[in-house]
């Protein structure tokens, strides 16, 4: 789940922010008076643009903060502009939801965007105000909101933005609508372009050349206007073959593709015909629909079988189709996408393996697999739905903090761009909104859903509760993380953190006890069994890691406790021993720093110690505090050729992580039960492998597979396995190969 965590400075900022929410309270229902003109509005408005390139210059530089609220939540309007009654600005009272009204106003300068999007708007009366938009980008136009560019917000709620200004601010984006310059509401005195009583005129093909004028020069929303007016101005044949064609073209190119599916499915026959098929086949494959993509590739190569553009665009399509029916995926190529490209969106196809989603008895849904499963088997390997990243070159996220007065919680990181990008999705195609809405929200009414002026209506703090409880953070690969935990056991920060939300994935509960294990590849989250499961067992996952310090672990964010067995215990243990255990920790760590042998009997001692302050048999709880501990003095005897005592702590903490082992030394290995997924695990298996090598040397093999079997659990995939760590399995008269160790070596 998504590890960004509480900021420090979140108190403070919500107290202050609570102050000025109390003030603003007491201005509910006051007449809106301006405090600035018109000329005032606009001046301050350039400076803002001036200090805003300023902050963003230092934001790049990671010094400046940009703090966002969330105001106290509101829902969306939900009444179709007919049932609406216009006001003037003039008619706002301060703090206040304008429930049954809308105002139509025109932006007065080009918007920019300032965390939220800004502009300058003035209504027919010429009274100005700002304009507050939340949609980053507002994607869901052709780019941004141009001087001149008429918008009619839905039920208006004005508040103040600062001692000196009021805005009118938008959280929704189905509260704001573009009104085309040629709309029967726009005022004539704001037709600029092209006056009412000619438009009034116009016949289907005049919309079709203004239409394909736009698509030309980009304008793809504009485009769908005109050929929608055209549309209804009594098309001939023909001429509805056009319209309905470049529409559904127009609307593929803004990733539209409920509405361009609808369009080309209902082109009449004529010249563009295969194009439209084409369009089709590939609009399916957009909205991963892969079986009925590759029906329509089949008719299209069919038709055209020299047309090796298509013939291509099939395979891919026929790659995807093995992919969600069979689990079949090539991770090699994979890693290598995932490493070239930013961001690292993949493009495959999400298979489901033997789980379902079904009722736990008191976790809400949860996974369960449909058939027995054996460790390391692939259950899932899911696309995100929506999936954010940052630049290494222009991080922006560690300088967004995200303040939510209703959980009070606050969030650095990306999840602001990731509902940003999950609202775009569901506005632009309504069909995938269920993926998201169908998700835990912890009891967030949902507002009716269904087109409203045939838009789709997002609650905007829907979406943001939605992810606060089901985004994931992700590396851009699990397999670059294991590397530089591996070679940076401190854990430094400053690693790229992107999040994701992957709707199937989501449906897994937490158990510090978890039973499977998710990695990533770029945007594709893979999830495999760390342990053997029986058929009709629920899946866990650790929302968070297990803490090695044994504090009690907090999921308040998810609002729940864990009940698992060890979370149990340590809410049992008095907490003296539990911060006795911390610090047991810290001289551990502190004594293994040290070469002496006196400091290697000392942490001996002390981990002698740390494991008796564990009450309750092994059999019934795991000591995962021993882990770090154990796999810390391994390493230690490995490297000064102790095996035998290497050996032992690694078994030790093996089984502390509830591995049940047997033979070895005396025997062959054999892993009777797998154990937690820990951190280093595969760093074990390999120091296991080496005690091993000289007394052993079949065991070792044995302990081999087993570190192989590891890394596929924690990294997803074996495939890079000998990349990563084949230099370690190299024996001393073994050559080392060229070009086989890119990895790094324990
Ligand atoms: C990502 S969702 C998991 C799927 C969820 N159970 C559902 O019905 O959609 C996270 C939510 O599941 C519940 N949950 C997850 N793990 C849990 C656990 N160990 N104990 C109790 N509730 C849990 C909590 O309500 C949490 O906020």
């Amino acid at each position: 789940m998504d590890r960004f965590l509480q900021d420090p400075e979140g108190e403070k900022l919500l107290t202050e922010h609570n102050r000025a929410l109390e003030a603003a309270e007491a201005l509910r229902g006051t007449p809106f008076k301006p405090k600035m003109t018109r000329d005032e509005l606009l001046k301050q408005f350039k400076y803002w643009q001036r200090t805003n390139k300023e902050h963003s210059r230092r934001q790049s530089s990671g010094s400046a903060v940009h703090v966002s609220f969330a105001i106290p939540i509101y829902p969306p309007c939900l009444a179709p502009l007919e049932g609406l009654k216009k006001v003037m600005l003039k008619d706002l009272l301060l703090e206040t939801h304008h429930r049954g009204s809308y105002i139509l106003v025109r932006s007065i300068t080009q918007a920019e965007s300032m965390g939220a999007v800004m502009a300058i708007v003035e209504d027919e009366e010429k009274d100005a105000i700002s304009l507050r938009m939340l949609n980053e980008k507002l994607r869901c136009q052709d780019g941004c909101v141009d001087k001149g560019q008429i918008l009619l917000v839905k039920e208006p709620y004005l508040t103040s933005m600062s001692d000196t200004e009021y805005v009118v601010r938008v959280d929704h984006v189905s509260d704001i609508m573009f009104i085309p310059f040629f709309d029967e509401m726009v005022p004539s005195a704001w037709r600029e372009r092209i006056p009412e009583h000619e438009t009034s005129q116009w016949m289907a093909r005049d919309w079709l050349s203004m239409g394909n004028e736009y698509l030309n020069r980009g304008k793809f929303y504009s485009a769908t206007e005109c050929y929608s007016k055209g549309l209804e101005c009594s098309p001939t044949e023909e001429e509805k073959h056009y319209l309905l064609y470049y529409r559904g073209l127009a609307f593929f190119q803004v990733d539209e593709w409920d509405a361009s599916l609808r369009d080309l499915d209902a082109v009449p026959p004529g010249p563009k015909s295969d194009k439209a098929l084409r369009g089709k086949a590939q609009t399916l494959y957009r909205l991963r629909r892969f079986r009925e993509s590759c029906d329509q590739f089949t008719k299209l190569c069919k038709k055209n079988p020299e047309d090796v553009s298509a013939r291509n665009d099939f395979r891919e399509a026929i790659a995807r189709l093995v992919e969600q029916k069979k689990g079949i995926y090539n991770f090699s190529k994979m890693q290598e996408k995932a490493s070239k490209t930013h961001p690292p969106l993949l493009d495959h196809a999400t298979w489901i393996g033997p789980v379902t989603v079904s009722q736990t008895e008191s976790q809400g849904r949860g996974l369960f697999t449909t058939e027995a499963v054996k460790v390391g088997d692939l259950l899932v390997c899911e696309k995100a739905f929506a999936y954010a990243t940052e630049h290494h070159s222009r991080p922006r996220w560690s300088s967004t903090l995200h303040v939510n007065t209703e959980t009070r919680t606050t969030a650095r990181g990306g999840q602001l761009a990731l509902a940003s990008l999950i609202i775009e999705k569901i506005c632009k195609t309504p069909s995938l909104e269920a993926a998201i809405t169908n998700l835990h929200s912890n009891g967030f009414r949902q507002v009716s859903t269904g087109l409203v002026d045939g838009k789709p209506v997002v609650d905007t703090f829907q979406v943001a509760r939605i992810i606060s409880l089901n985004s994931f953070g992700s590396p851009t690969s699990s397999r670059g993380d294991h590397i530089h935990d591996a070679r940076d056991a401190s854990g430094s920060p400053g690693r790229l953190h992107n999040c994701g939300t992957w709707p199937y994935a989501s449906m897994i509960n937490h158990s510090c006890m978890s039973n499977a294990h998710y990695a990533f590849i770029g945007d594709m989250m893979i999830i495999r069994a760390a342990t053997d499961i029986p058929a009709n067992t629920e899946l866990t996952i650790w929302y968070l890691l297990p803490a090695p310090e044994n504090r009690p672990m907090d999921f308040r964010h998810w609002g729940f406790e864990c009940s698992c067995t060890i979370c149990v215990d340590i809410k049992a243990t008095e907490p003296h021993v539990l911060e006795m255990r911390v610090r047991q920790h810290a001289q551990i760590a502190m004594a293994l720093k040290k070469s002496s042998e006196y400091s290697r009997s000392r942490a001996e001692v002390l981990i002698d110690r740390l494991t008796e302050t564990y009450r309750r048999p092994l059999e019934q709880v795991l000591r995962l505090g021993l882990w770090e501990p154990l796999i810390l003095i391994a390493g230690v005897y490995d490297s000064l050729m102790q095996q035998d005592e290497a050996r032992e702590a690694v078994v030790q903490a093996l089984a502390a992580v509830g591995f049940v082992i047997e033979g070895g030394v005396e025997g062959p290995l054999v892993v009777k039960k797998w154990g937690l997924a820990m951190d280093n695990l595969v760093i074990a298996w390999i120091i296991l492998w080496r005690t091993l090598l000289g007394v052993a040397p079949e065991s070792a093999k044995q302990a081999a597979r087993y570190a192989r079997m590891a890394y596929l659990i924690c990294v997803g995939e074996e495939e890079s396995f000998d990349a990563t760590y084949g230099m370690n399995f190299k024996v001393a008269h073994e050559p080392v190969e060229e070009g086989e160790v890119e990895g790094w070596v324990v």
